[in-house]
């Protein structure tokens, strides 16, 4: 019996075994969907076989210790989910449990930023993408930092004056873009005594509308007088947009018929657009601006003049309009901050734009301006052209195109010529960010703050670099750039638009993922 009995015990033990085993069943797959879900939550949301971004996360953290914040300068993290801040704590705040879930990218000491507005940027597509064009204009602006760029409506063809023309920039623009594009629209002599044609270029989306007060150099873009500008305003004020203003007005040159001035020297240039035609443009703006005032006929629109050169009458007219109450802005270029009109070789067209570079006391007095807040914004004024128009050889300043290259260094020249004058990273952000971003009404850009769009720049501002050959430079024709040859410092790491991360480690994302900017 023994055996048999010890037989049938070990079939009882067996049998329990087994409805253990049956019983523990439902346990086991419990802990294993509690263990799979948990993975799964740890696999950080991976965005699947996404070319927008080189990172292959849609929701994380992103930590340094000098983070640039509306509330000042913090060491903590910003959470980032589904493209736009969801958080920005501080460290001390900062909870293990918060961080658990998602990947964490620690920058360490490098600067977090709002991503760069650039107001004034003109990238030539379509028609004269031989110049320009959206995907290498968008590549320097991500390697440079700049998260959103507003196109000028002019050195395109056709120029941006309907929404027709509107619609071809759209098209030249889309799947093309690797950073957010907005446009400006053309105020000329067609449209601006037409109040429905203008009606119906800033239904299309068109941000503002921008005009020029002397010939722009391109014939689709004949310039405005004082009456197209006031007509101009008036309409722009129900929509509650911008004028931008090329202020300078053609007066007597300078340069005396049958003089002797070499052509190749940079002050014969110098005379030719003299501070008297800034000054003379902007009394001339001014006096239809007042119109903006609270109660004025065209309150709700806003004039901002562009590319201010002279930091003398013309800027004392400014701040005179602004002390009234007109609702008036204005922006510099980095390069009427960092050269001076003494220092420029002869014959050397790279350095030509309109206005032009005035002198080194002038060049001091913008920064002065810049430090005290009467200069409200920079932008790039990035105007290439091919470099056969700069006729750098004949180095002819009467006859080579003007306009600077300088999208891709922006940010780095700001801070390395403004370290002379203490210019601090909030400065910066404001300049570059917050500003530009409310004159062009994008309110979800400009700042690291909750809501915002992630649009991030992380940088080193005390990496120095040589501006050589060997530099990776992205805009389409290097050799026209008038920093070229200069040591900066300020150097991108990483750039994200939308929380994507178009630009690391000296390479783009694959895709072209920007998105259109238009007005509603
Ligand atoms: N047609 C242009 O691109 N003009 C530009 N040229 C410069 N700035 O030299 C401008 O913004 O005035
Ligand atoms: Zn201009
Ligand atoms: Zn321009």
């Amino acid at each position: 019996m023994t055996p048999s009995s010890s037989s049938s015990g070990r079939g009882e033990r067996e049998m329990e075994r087994s409805l253990l085993q049956w019983r523990l069943l439902p346990l086991l797959a419990l802990i294993a969907s509690f263990l799979s879900f948990f993975f799964a939550s740890r696999s950080f949301q991976v965005t699947q076989g996404s070319k927008c971004s080189l990172l292959p996360h849609d929701h994380y953290w992103i930590s340094s210790k000098r983070i640039v914040t509306p509330d000042g300068l913090i060491s903590g993290s910003v959470e980032v989910n589904g493209g736009v801040i969801v958080s920005v704590v501080k460290e001390a705040d900062w909870h293990k449990k918060q961080r658990s879930r998602v990947k964490v990218i620690d920058y360490g000491e490098a600067v977090l930023m709002p991503g760069l507005v650039d107001v004034h940027a003109h990238l030539d597509d379509p028609g004269r993408s031989e110049w320009e064009g959206f995907p290498s204009g968008t590549k320097a602006a991500a390697a440079g930092g700049i998260t959103t760029l507003v196109d000028m409506p002019l050195n395109s063809c056709p120029s941006t004056v309907s929404p027709e023309t509107l619609k071809l920039k759209i098209e030249a623009a889309k799947k093309r873009i690797h950073v957010d594009v907005g446009f400006w629209g053309g105020l000329v002599p067609d449209n601006a005594l037409n109040s429905s044609a203008l009606a119906s270029l800033l239904d299309a989306g068109v941000l503002g509308l921008k005009s020029f007060m002397c010939p722009s150099g391109i014939n689709d873009f004949p310039m405005t007088n004082i009456t197209h500008i006031k007509e101009g305003l008036s309409v722009l004020a129900k929509y509650r947009r911008p004028l931008l203003v090329h202020a300078e007005i053609e007066k007597d040159s300078e340069i005396e018929d049958g003089s002797d001035n070499d052509p190749r020297s940079y002050l014969t240039y110098l005379k030719t657009r003299p501070t008297s035609w800034e000054a003379g443009a902007i009394r001339n703006l001014l006096s239809v601006a007042e119109n903006t005032r609270i109660g004025g006929s065209a309150e709700g629109a806003h004039v901002h003049i562009v590319h201010l050169s002279d930091a003398g009458s013309s800027l004392d007219l400014i701040k005179e309009a602004k002390s009234k109450g007109d609702s008036v802005t204005v922006e510099t270029c980095p390069h009427y901050l960092a050269f001076s009109a003494e220092e420029i070789p002869e014959g050397d067209t790279r350095f030509k734009c309109s206005p032009p570079i005035r002198d080194a006391a002038n060049r001091e007095k913008l920064w002065e301006a810049m430090m005290e807040g009467d200069i409200d914004m920079l932008s790039s004024d990035h105007s290439p052209t091919k470099p056969e128009l700069k006729l750098l050889s004949d180095g002819n300043f009467l006859k080579a195109w003007g306009g600077i290259s300088s999208l891709q260094f922006v940010l780095p020249v700001t801070w390395s010529y403004g370290k002379k004058y203490r210019v601090t990273l909030e400065q910066v952000a404001s300049w570059w960010s917050d500003r530009p971003s409310k004159l062009a009404g994008l309110h979800s850009k400009g700042a690291i703050a909750v809501g915002k769009h992630a649009d991030i720049v992380v940088w080193e501002p005390e990496v120095e670099f040589d501006l050589d050959e060997d530099h990776p430079i992205h805009f389409k024709h290097p050799s026209i750039s008038a920093y070229l040859g200069r040591k900066l410092s300020g150097k991108v790491v990483s750039t994200f638009v939308r929380g994507n991360l178009v630009f690391g480690e000296g390479k783009h994302a694959s895709d072209a993922c920007g998105s259109l900017l238009l007005a509603t």
